[in-house]
This record gives C-alpha cells, sequence and structure tokens, in this order.
C-alpha cells in the first residue's frame, strides 16, 4: 500500500520535521538524493556520469533550488550542467552553489527562442520548474522548451513531481513535463497515483525526508497486489456457502438481460457461496444453462446488488428501499443509481458509479469529476450517505464523512468496455457477503479485476474476464499463504 497526502498536509509534514531537526538541511538532502537518482540515470544510458550533459530547467521557488543544487554536485562529479531559468527569479543561493561548481547559468531568452536554447547532445534534462508550490498548466514558453526536448528524445528527471500537473487532484489541464523518473520528496502527492498525472510520473524514486506521521492527515492510499492477495476473504477448512457468503442479485431486465448474466458470473467467479438470483426472466433462461448451480426465488442471502441493467425499470426505487430497511449491506450499479431514496442510503452500501454517473448525482459535468477523481467521490458518498467506488481510470474509493480514500490496483485499458461494470457489481456484493466492510470491497473488487485485466494481453470479454478471477484468486491465495507462513516461521 503506497499512501499519498495533499500537499496541504505535505507542508505541515515538513514543518514539523523542521520544528523537529532545525539543523536538518532539507533542501540539501532533497538535492543529494535527486542528484544521485541522475548520476543512476547516466550511468544507466551511457555508462558514465563523468563527461554527461545535463540541462536543468529552473522555476521561482524552492523546486529549482533542488534542482540547482543537485546540479552543483553533479558539476563537481565532471557533469556539463547549464541551468535555464524558464520561470521567476532563480533560488539565489542555488544559484551561487552551481556558479562555484562550475556550472553555467544560460540567459532567460526572449519567448520565441527559449526553445532553442536546448543544446544538442543533451544526456538528460531535470524538470525543477515547479513542484508542490506550482498551479497547474505551463506557460506556452515552457510548453516550447518541453517540445524540443521531446523532439530530441532527451529524457527528463522531475524534481518532486512533473511541473504542470495539479499535485493534489492528477488533473493535467494543460502543458505539463512527462518524466522518466520523478525523484519524489518527504511523502507521496496525490498525483503519484492519480491518472493521468500518474502516468506523467515516470518511475517514481521515493526520498525519505524523516518525515512523521500524524494521524488528523488525509491518506490517498493506493493498494497493490500484495494488498489485494493479503486481504481477500479466502475460505478456510470450516468455511461453509453461508461462511462464504449468499449473494443475492437483483440486476438485468428483458432489454439488458446480459447484465444480470454477468454480475452472477462476478459473484460465482469471485467465490460467492452461494448466488441467489432475483433478475429478469430473460436473465433466468440463460443463466440456467450457464451456470447451473444459481438458485433462485426468495431466500437468505447476505448482500444484494441492484440495479445493473435495470433500464427503466419502473419499480426500481421500491425495490431499493425495501432492501434498505431489511438491513442488509449492498451494492447499487448503473440504473439503480438514478433510483436512490432521498434520505440516502447507508455506509455499509457501496454504490459503484462512472464518471458521468456521478456527474447526475452530483448535478454537475462529467469533466468536473473526471478532473477531481478523489473530490468527486467524497462529494458522492457525502451527498448518498454511501460508500462510492468511483469506476475509471483510477478507481477511488469514498466513504461519507471520511477525508481519506482507498484507490484500487490500476489496470489496463482495455477494462473500459460495457459488462465491464456489471461483473464488478457482482465481484463486490460477493465481498459484501462475505462480511467486508463496503470501502474495503469496493477497493478489493476493483482491483482483483484490474489484475485479472492485466493478464491478457488484448481486449477479452468481460464474462471471460470474470472466469479468469478464479484463476487469478487461486494464485493470490497460494501467494498470501506463502507470506502468512514466512511471518509465521519468522515469529
Ligand atoms: N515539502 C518539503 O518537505 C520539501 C520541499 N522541497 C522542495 O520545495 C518545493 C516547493 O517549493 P515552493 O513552495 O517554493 O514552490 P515551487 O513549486 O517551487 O514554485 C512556486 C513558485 O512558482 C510560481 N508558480 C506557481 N505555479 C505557476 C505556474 N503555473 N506558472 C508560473 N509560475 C508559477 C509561484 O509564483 P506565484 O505566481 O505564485 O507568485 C512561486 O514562485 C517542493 O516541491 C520541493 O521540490 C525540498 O527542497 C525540501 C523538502
Ligand atoms: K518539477
Amino acid at each position: 500500500m503506497q499512501t499519498a497526502y495533499p500537499v496541504h498536509d505535505i507542508r505541515r509534514l515538513e514543518e514539523a520535521a523542521i520544528a523537529a531537526d532545525p539543523r536538518h538541511d532539507l533542501m540539501q538532502a532533497a538535492a543529494g538524493a535527486l542528484a544521485a537518482v541522475v548520476a543512476g540515470e547516466l550511468v544507466e544510458r551511457r555508462g558514465a556520469v563523468y563527461g554527461a550533459r545535463v540541462l536543468l530547467l529552473i522555476g521561482g521557488g524552492n523546486n529549482g533550488g533542488d534542482a540547482l543544487f543537485a546540479g552543483a554536485l553533479l558539476a563537481r562529479r565532471g557533469v556539463a550542467v547549464r541551468a535555464l531559468p524558464v520561470l521567476g527569479t532563480p533560488h539565489p543561493a542555488g544559484l551561487a552553489a552551481l556558479r562555484r561548481a562550475g556550472g553555467r547559468i544560460l540567459e532567460p531568452l526572449a519567448v520565441d527562442e527559449q526553445a532553442e536554447t536546448v543544446p544538442q547532445g543533451c544526456d538528460l534534462a531535470v524538470d525543477g520548474v515547479l513542484g508542490i508550490g506550482g498551479r497547474p498548466g505551463l506557460p506556452d514558453r515552457v510548453a516550447a522548451v518541453l517540445d524540443r526536448l521531446n523532439d530530441l528524445r532527451v529524457p527528463i528527471v522531475a524534481v518532486d513531481l512533473p511541473s504542470g500537473v495539479d499535485a493534489d487532484t492528477g488533473a493535467v489541464p494543460g502543458a505539463a513535463v512527462t518524466a522518466a523518473v520523478t525523484v519524489s520528496f518527504g511523502a507521496a502527492k496525490p498525483c503519484q497515483l492519480i491518472e493521468p498525472a500518474r502516468s506523467r510520473c515516470g518511475r517514481v524514486v521515493d526520498v525519505d525526508l524523516g518525515f512523521g506521521h500524524d494521524d488528523r492527515l488525509t491518506r490517498i492510499s493506493a493498494l497493490d497486489e500484495d494488498d489485494l492477495a493479503r486481504d481477500w476473504p479466502y475460505p478456510g477448512v470450516t468455511s461453509s456457502k453461508y461462511t462464504r457468503g449468499v449473494v443475492g442479485i437483483d440486476a438485468g431486465s428483458d432489454s439488458y438481460p446480459g447484465a444480470g448474466i454477468l454480475a452472477a458470473h462476478g459473484a460465482v467467479y469471485a467465490g460467492a457461496g452461494m448466488v441467489r438470483f432475483h433478475g429478469a426472466e430473460e436473465s433466468r433462461r440463460v443463466l440456467t444453462g450457464a451456470l447451473p448451480n444459481i438458485v433462485y426465488g426468495d431466500g437468505r442471502v447476505q448482500a444484494m446488488l441492484y440495479g445493473s441493467g435495470w433500464g427503466d425499470r419502473p419499480d426500481g426505487a421500491d425495490v431499493i428501499a425495501h432492501g434498505l430497511e431489511t438491513g442488509l449491506p449492498a451494492v447499487v450499479d448503473a440504473d439503480g443509481l438514478q433510483r436512490l431514496p432521498a434520505g440516502g442510503l447507508s455506509p455499509e452500501w457501496l454504490i459503484t458509479p462512472h464518471a458521468g454517473e456521478l456527474a447526475r448525482l452530483l448535478g454537475c459535468d462529467r469533466g468536473e469529476v473526471e478532473s477531481d477523481p478523489v473530490g468527486a467521490a467524497h462529494r458522492g458518498a457525502d451527498r448518498t450517505h454511501a460508500t462510492v467506488l468511483l469506476k475509471g481510470a483510477t478507481q477511488v474509493v469514498a466513504r461519507p464523512g471520511r477525508r481519506s480514500v482507498l484507490i484500487a490496483v490500476p489496470g489496463p485499458a482495455w477494462t473500459a468496455q460495457a459488462g465491464s461494470g456489471d461483473v464488478l457489481a457482482g465481484i463486490c456484493a460477493t465481498l459484501l457477503a462475505a462480511g467486508v466492510p463496503a470501502a474495503r470491497a469496493g477497493a478489493l473488487g476493483a482491483s482483483l479485476q484490474a489484475v485479472t485485466a492485466a493478464e491478457f494481453p488484448g481486449p477479452v470479454p468481460p464474462h471471460r474476464l470474470a472466469e479468469h478471477a478464479a484463476t487469478v484468486l487461486g494464485r493470490l491465495g497460494q501467494r498470501a499463504a506463502g507470506a502468512a507462513d514466512r511471518e509465521g516461521s519468522r515469529s
């Protein structure tokens, strides 16, 4: 699990670290780590540090200061370092250090000439334009320099974060750096975990600056495959179909029978103890042949799924309202999302909108949701009083009244297809039925789907993906058992 903090919390951590040890010079520590990463890249890419040519892009804040001090260290190792001030007034002490070490400061040129300043034969560029003090987007003259570097195929090492991205939301609304490597100081920023900024970071090197922890911080925690393997509710030797969980599925309609079938596939292959299908007649006919283990009619269930493929079902709102009265946890997906009770749901319920559906719930534009998925998921949770799994390039789980969020393991773009959401809803309902709390169920379900999809080289229909999830779970279960054994033999 990797945890990022919003910029205002990183500033608090920074202040606390300085107060705890005023003699610890954070900028020198950052610059030393940055120089070491750049040196490693130079060795990797051209065999040696000595004799390399490095261009520093310098902004007017401490991000540029980091780059200048790192440049000074590199110059002392025989690197030809040139600094190009592109924004504001460069850090004075950093400039002086670079000059003393033999680096050159290029004249900030006129707007249309700046791109020409990029020297031919440059081995690597360091992006010290903007860090956590930056607003998203870069002026045209900086974008022109980046285009030139791109044309010359010069790799960029970003200082703290790629300049131009929105550090807190992960949005990339204008020109921004695309880094080969990002050297991130003190704590991870949300842009390292949220698309599209995440893809701009390249390889991320986290540099420990001795920041402490604080329970008041907002945490943006991204699951990895180890978390998925460890936290999945595998059955034990004493498990029964009831401890594994009985999932009730009320999904599909005569117009959209496939949604019910796909949701049932998701539930069965994610390991439900039993699946009880309450959906449309049309779905039942196919399901009986495809999954003969499904049962029909009323009876005990431990979690419900409502809404996938309902279309304009007239009694949908009543079905959800009745479900809420039972006190059982549930997933509400797709068409069910337009039929939520005015009084809201419960945090034990998981709603699974994509950006368009959440925008409709919030009465805003889809673009607003996509440009700040974490903020939008929070608003969705507060508005509906339910736990929200916002689907998309970055899948975010938010709980009502809480600022911290979970982010699922990222998956390949191929999962964005009709039917994926139905399968995912079935997987999540299975987790609820097994007793997993709603937030974890959303994050684990979305992660399982992503990890499964990553095992296919190209497009795969959602029902095949659901089937393969069972194989992935088997492998993850063995890995978790192995990790637990190793842990046990150590203690
Ligand atoms: N946190 C830590 O523990 C540590 C932090 N450290 C480092 O400090 C960095 C943060 O430094 P920082 O606060 O000086 O801000 P930074 O991002 O350099 O730039 C702000 C300047 O840019 C300007 N500006 C902003 N947006 C703009 C735009 N779109 N277009 C044009 N201009 C824009 C803005 O000017 P304004 O326009 O607001 O007057 C201001 O002058 C951090 O990322 C890390 O690298 C390490 O040294 C040690 C440990
Ligand atoms: K930067």
